[in-house]
């Protein structure tokens, strides 16, 4: 079978368009028709918004026929899915919970204007965790996604459903979220290029809230340049969002400068930390030789605090998922329980019967957390725990331009291999940290681990707003590895043919 249109690169889709080989139209159809063949395998829509699509492709097509395809922007033609906890007027926006299973969006996020402004083709909304808590995408109240590289595995979470979705080729970029790794996790799962940009790079307006002060938009490609395209797209100072920072790098300037003369941080603690499966080490310290190969120097950096980031995420994240899901009352928002007397009990059963057993889970954490005489002991510490790795990577980058490091302690698990909570929380131990002290990782895809012959991703760090640095060492990295293929059984439409 020919090669889908989401399966090809920005570049590809938009030479394509200027040489009017096909029209954007085209490209619209053509993307849903292979997710309708294909993605009962994968399950990665929760909703697919064909009209929309149509309609932004009929400005296209139109700019085309004036010879302006270049004025309409760097997505322009291009097929985008969108995690279900960002807003899309007139879609659901369910974030997977039967909570807002009923919920449709009366405003859209910046960054998904951001993406149409620039002329993408908006595709559908994409399976997560439910309210972005998790790293499997089992979670969700509508099933599980499975991932392309294997269904009988997870894709990873909370964006599970915008990796798998590039992944298969239904799409070339999509837009996640990640509060402890939620993007970067399921983007070395799934064999993508990931980005968690600096806090604040992305407006945050519009994205369904987890952790306010830890949440960030970044987007999923299978090549450096479409991130870097993306993220270009999606940065800057918005007014909606005082958190968001103003942002004029060009995210594809210096990708190909190469490695030569950059100084990568190795932290040692990552590398013998318990849990690390050998296939990921063996691939992190096979794309820290690559890097040296290409001139590149290696420097050992330490972040002391950094293993004290997991105990810190699990109280600072449920504390503030615990304050933002308040909302969720089924009287302003949500699920309703019918047939109530009193308000209590509707609040009660609304809630109890609206969210799963995570956002419970983290609700009643946060909840215990913050209460009187317990904060104190828990919060408070939390907080200062953050400045400290929050320092402690600010030293570090005093001497380097990155830090290397695994994304994922293994490759992808089976589904439903992991039932313990504790156990899954544990996908996240080298992507919190970043959260905490706000700054960049992206997850490169290094190949497949000797052992499981499934995608692994290595995790490149940035300094604060200096996310440019990690885009120049993943295009370095992608000269070696090659940009990311489809996952075989879905390459060239074979899964659905
Ligand atoms: N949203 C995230 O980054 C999710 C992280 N795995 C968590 O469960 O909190």
């Amino acid at each position: 079978m020919a090669r889908t249109f989401g399966e090809m690169g920005i570049r590809e889709i938009q030479t394509g368009l200027a040489a009017k080989e096909f029209s954007a139209a085209e490209v619209a159809r053509g993307t849903f028709e292979r997710i309708g063949e294909a993605d009962g395998a994968v399950h990665a829509f929760l909703e697919t918004t064909e009209e929309l699509a149509l309609d932004a492709a009929a400005r296209i097509d139109a700019a085309v026929a004036e010879g302006r395809l270049a004025e309409m922007g760097p997505l322009a033609g291009v097929p985008v899915g969108y995690k279900d906890n960002l807003n899309l007027t007139g879609t659901h926006t369910t974030c997977s919970s039967n909570m807002l299973r009923d919920y449709v969006s009366p405003y859209t996020a910046t960054c998904v204007e951001k993406t149409l402004r620039a002329g993408a083709l908006p595709i559908g909304k994409l399976n997560m965790d439910e309210f972005a808590f998790g790293g499997s995408t089992e979670t969700s109240a509508f099933g599980p996604t499975f991932n392309p590289w294997d269904v009988e595995r997870v894709p990873g979470g909370s964006s599970g459903g915008s990796a798998a979705a590039v992944a298969a080729g239904f799409v070339p970029v999509s837009l996640g979220s990640d509060t402890g790794g939620s993007i970067r996790q399921p983007g070395s799962f799934c064999g993508l290029v990931a980005v968690k940009p600096t806090y604040g790079v992305v407006s945050r307006y519009g994205v369904v809230a987890f952790g306010s002060s830890l949440d960030q938009v970044g987007p999923f490609a299978r090549s450096v340049e479409d991130a870097a395209l993306a993220l270009n797209a999606l940065s800057g100072r918005d007014e909606l969002d005082c958190t968001s920072q103003p942002c004029d790098v060009d995210f594809t300037a210096n990708l190909a400068e190469g490695a030569r003369g950059m100084k990568i941080g190795i932290v040692p603690a990552f590398m013998e930390a318990a849990g690390l499966a050998p296939e990921v080490r063996a691939k992190v310290e096979e794309a820290a030789a690559v890097l040296q190969d290409m001139g590149a120097e290696l420097v050992e950096v330490e972040l002391p605090h950094a293993q004290a980031a997991m105990s810190a995420y699990y109280v600072l994240g449920p504390c503030e998922a615990f304050s933002n899901l308040a909302r969720f009352d089924s009287v302003r928002y949500g699920y309703c329980d019918p047939g109530h007397k009193d308000l209590a009990s509707q609040y009660e059963a609304s809630r109890a019967k609206g969210f799963g057993p995570e956002a419970r889970r983290r609700i009643m954490l946060g909840s215990y957390l913050l209460s009187a005489g317990v904060y104190d002991k828990y919060y408070y510490p939390a907080q200062q725990v953050r400045t400290l790795i929050t320092r402690d990577y600010a030293a570090a980058f005093e001497k380097v331009d990155v830090i290397l490091s695994p994304v994922a302690p293994t490759t992808a698990f089976k589904i439903g291999e992991i039932c313990d909570p504790t156990e899954m929380y544990l996908a996240d131990m080298f992507t919190i940290s970043i959260n905490i002290a706000g700054n960049g990782g992206l997850s490169f895809p290094v190949g497949l681990g000797a052992d499981t012959g499934l995608p692994v991703g290595v995790q490149i760090i940035a300094p604060p707003f200096k996310d440019k640095n990690m885009f120049r060492a993943a295009a370095a990295l992608e000269q070696h590895y090659g940009p990311a293929p489809v996952a075989p059984d879905f390459a060239d439409g074979k899964v659905g043919a």
